[in-house]
């Protein structure tokens, strides 16, 4: 039987044959975009161009089946196509590199595929994909997996939901003040050993920012924000003690986080009203061992134990320390950091009454794993590359009239919809219509030539935009949507005179551009994002800029309440008027947190990372990072 009988089944002679002409974008080369890319593979596409900025690390290898031993340390990419040159077919390109990094891989280079594939692991990559592929109405197959829960969604720009139509989970935060003076669970703990801790005594480039004033603290009182800063700036003492590589110093700062801070803390008795006092630990406690013992990672230590190993740990990595240019990240999967985090939270958890974790738990927890699990991976790249067929037009027998009959999947844990199967698998929705990336703007690549940059101003760019969409210049406002920053508006001019390249918008920047004027009815002109993209010729003019041909249409700029809700006095009204900008902006940037998305309930994806109470603790999930402020 020959290699290619069976997809011949499947999609026929003349599908397998445009398929083989097929050029198809694969982001990803962890657990599912080794799995697609066999996948894709077998299928027989035409070309698969591979991206991934990462190399290969020890605890990928039981799952992600392309990668040996040997390979540790190799990029991804270019690891994964050498894997599989013995049974491939198709033209195979890896690129080592960032998908969002703009200088390799511009927007017209992701127009040259056909349909894209996410394999990625986190927000910022999707959310950019998937803004690229409805730049360019690219269909693009989303997935991710965590442990046993995965999804697949297919997205056809402009005739079915993007990624962003749906509210996405935000990264699981913490106040500072329960992170620093009132811990009462064992992640608590966990995040001050890493992320205080271990990043203020050995990542020496960490500098927390102790004196802002506008920082969070999560509390308003005076006394522990004090404490707070002094504590800080002591943490600093004690990074010098880690440089100087005396470790006969090491009870010091036993003594001084474990017992001093502890005793400060104590002595504001507004915290301790309702909670149980933390009890520091006993001096007598702290014997200067530095035998390096081999304890079992998944037992509980006794407190002696913990703070034995604390010393020995924190003596080997002050020797690390000056082999390794003064600073040493914490890595999951770097013994040494992990034990120094472990120890230090199981300490702190002594001393605060909180249950202890074992050195594999605190792995878990502090490298925010959800273990991954090979078959979900196979399953959802399965149908990834089952569904691109249909989205392609190549399954004559599931054909389909429109895009919303294509289906998405998702794991039915991961939906609470119904417990009695693992997949749902429900067709399409249409965009959501307030969503800030596919339905609120229009949208197309503004291309200027690359030597022009540095002269053209601001105020050009608005007077040739005006001249293009009938926008009324003096009531444009102008966003750059990469950096977060309002560029120019009816009453912020002061960057019009400034170049391009001094205000730094450059190829790759988004700029969205809003003409604010609105009819008597509340209707005004859609807005418009623009990707800015060079354009290499010679000696390029302001004449050689082209813009996308579109027709702008009338939208519902005020609802009718917003009208009614007008205030007859001066004052009120300029208010009301700033108040409806900055919602305007932030209603157009998916990053502003004052997003007003609505929440779809028919859509589930919006659920798909859970959170877990597990031991009265929670596990952070796949995207999520510990935030402290
Ligand atoms: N911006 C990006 N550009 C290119 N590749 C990316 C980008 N962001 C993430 N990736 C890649 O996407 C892949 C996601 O795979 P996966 O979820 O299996 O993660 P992993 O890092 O391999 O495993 P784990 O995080 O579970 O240890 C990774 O190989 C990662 O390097
Ligand atoms: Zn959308």
């Amino acid at each position: 039987m020959s290699r290619d009988s069976n997809i011949t089944k499947i999609i026929g002679k003349d599908n397998l044959n445009k398929l083989r002409a097929t050029k198809c974008l694969l982001i990803g080369a962890g657990g599912i975009g080794s799995e697609l890319l066999k996948d894709l593979i077998l299928m027989e596409f035409g070309e698969i161009h591979l991206v991934d900025l990462d190399t290969i690390d020890l605890s990928n290898l039981n799952r992600q089946f392309l990668f040996r031993q040997r390979d540790i340390k190799q990029p991804k990419s270019t690891t994964a196509v050498k894997a599989v040159q013995g049974f491939n077919n198709s033209k195979l390109i890896p690129y080592e590199g960032n998908i969002m990094d703009t200088t390799q891989f511009p927007l017209h280079w992701f127009g040259e595929f056909d349909i894209i594939f996410n394999a990625l692991d986190n927000l910022a990559a999707r959310r950019y994909v998937n803004k690229m592929s409805q730049f360019l109405s690219i269909p693009l197959l989303e997935s991710g997996t965590s442990g046993f829960d995965g999804y697949m969604q297919p997205i056809i720009p402009n005739e079915t939901e993007c990624f962003d139509c749906t509210k996405k989970e935000t990264p699981k935060t913490f106040p500072v003040c329960t992170i620093r003076s009132t811990p009462s669970q064992p992640i608590h703990c966990i995040v001050w050993a890493k992320n205080f801790l271990f990043a203020q005594l050995f990542a020496a480039d960490i500098n927390v920012d102790s004196n802002s004033e506008n920082k969070d603290w999560g509390t308003t009182d005076e006394d522990e924000i004090k404490r707070i800063k002094q504590e800080t700036n002591e943490l600093q003492e004690l990074q010098n003690i880690i440089l100087s590589g005396d470790n006969s110093l090491i009870p010091k700062i036993i003594e001084k986080i474990f017992i001093h801070d502890i005793e400060k803390l104590l002595k504001i008795e507004n915290l301790w009203k309702t909670r149980t006092k933390p009890i520091p630990l006993n001096i007598n406690d702290i014997k200067t061992d530095l035998t390096d013992r081999d304890l079992d990672l998944s037992a509980l230590w006794s407190i002696q134990d913990q703070i034995q190993k604390f010393s020995s740990i924190t003596s080997k990595l002050m020797k690390r320390m000056e082999e390794e240019d003064n600073h040493i990240e914490f890595d999951k999967d770097d013994k040494d950091t992990l034990e120094f985090v472990s120890t230090a939270a199981n300490i702190r958890s002594h001393i605060f009454n909180i249950p202890q974790k074992s050195v594999f738990d605190i792995k878990q927890i502090a490298g925010n794993i959800i273990p991954a699990i090979a078959t979900t991976n196979a399953i959802i790249a399965g149908l990834s590359s089952l569904v691109s067929l249909r989205v392609l037009s190549l399954l004559d027998y599931a054909k389909i009239s429109k895009p919303t009959d294509l289906n998405m999947t998702f794991t039915t844990k991961a939906s609470n919809i119904s417990q009695n199967r693992y997949l749902s698998n429900p067709t399409l929705a249409k965009p959501n219509c307030n969503c800030p990336v596919c339905s609120k703007v229009m949208r197309g690549v503004m291309n200027i030539p690359s030597n022009i940059f540095k002269e053209l101003k601001l105020k050009d760019v608005i007077n040739i935009l005006a001249a293009k969409y009938n926008f009324d210049t003096e009531e444009l406002s102008i966003l750059d949507t990469t950096g977060q920053r309002l560029l120019s508006d009816f009453d912020f001019d002061s960057l019009d005179e400034k170049t391009l390249e001094e205000i730094k918008v450059v190829p790759g920047s988004v700029i969205l551009v809003t003409d604010e004027t609105e009819d008597e009815n509340g209707m005004g002109l859609k807005p418009l994002e623009l990707y800015i993209e060079a354009k290499d010729i010679n000696i390029g003019k302001i004449s050689d800029i082209a813009l996308p041909d579109l027709k702008i249409p009338l939208v519902q700029m005020t609802t009718p309440e917003e009208q009614n809700n007008e205030s007859s006095t001066f004052e009120t009204a300029v208010l009301q008027t700033n108040e409806v900008i900055n919602l305007d902006i932030d209603d157009d940037n998916e990053d502003l947190k004052k997003r007003k998305l609505q929440e779809e309930s028919s859509n589930a994806t919006q659920n798909k990372r859970s959170k877990h109470e597990e031991d009265d603790m929670e596990i952070i999930e796949e995207d999520d990072i510990i935030e402290l402020d």
